[in-house]
């Protein structure tokens, strides 16, 4: 399977368990690969016959910016749904970090799969 990958994508959500975490948005860091359903963009060269990966990071900093998350697992649930059901992605694998939230670690993230991988 051809994939698409995308890392080091910033966005901003609010996250967190903890009452102070709600307040405000925070910065996060996305590491996408994202399989793509055909590889006929290879033949064809048209960005129709894959995925747009410039869409991709609109629309999933567009969301990210209006909803809410306690948990990093659930946030990454969000953007493997999206990618699978709204941009056709047949698998993904979706990490997410957070920068600089706990003491003397510099990052910290949860990786998940989704979909199926041929
Ligand atoms: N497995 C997880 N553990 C924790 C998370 C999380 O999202 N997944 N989040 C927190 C807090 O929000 C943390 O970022 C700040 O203390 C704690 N543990």
């Amino acid at each position: 399977m051809d994939t698409i990958y995308l890392h080091g994508v910033r966005a901003k959500t609010v996250i967190g368990w903890y009452d102070w975490e709600r307040v405000a948005q925070q910065d996060v860091e996305l590491d996408l690969d994202i399989g793509l359903p055909s590889n006929r963009a290879s033949a064809s060269d048209h960005l129709d016959d894959t995925i747009d990966y410039d869409l991709v990071v609109r629309t999933l900093r567009d969301e990210l910016a209006q909803q809410h998350f306690q948990l990093l697992e659930a946030l990454a649930e969000f953007i493997a749904h999206v990618l699978l059901a709204r941009f056709g992605a047949p698998w993904t694998r979706v990490s997410v970090t957070k920068l600089g939230i706990l003491q003397d670690v510099a990052r910290v993230g949860v990786t998940i799969e989704r979909g199926h991988r041929s």
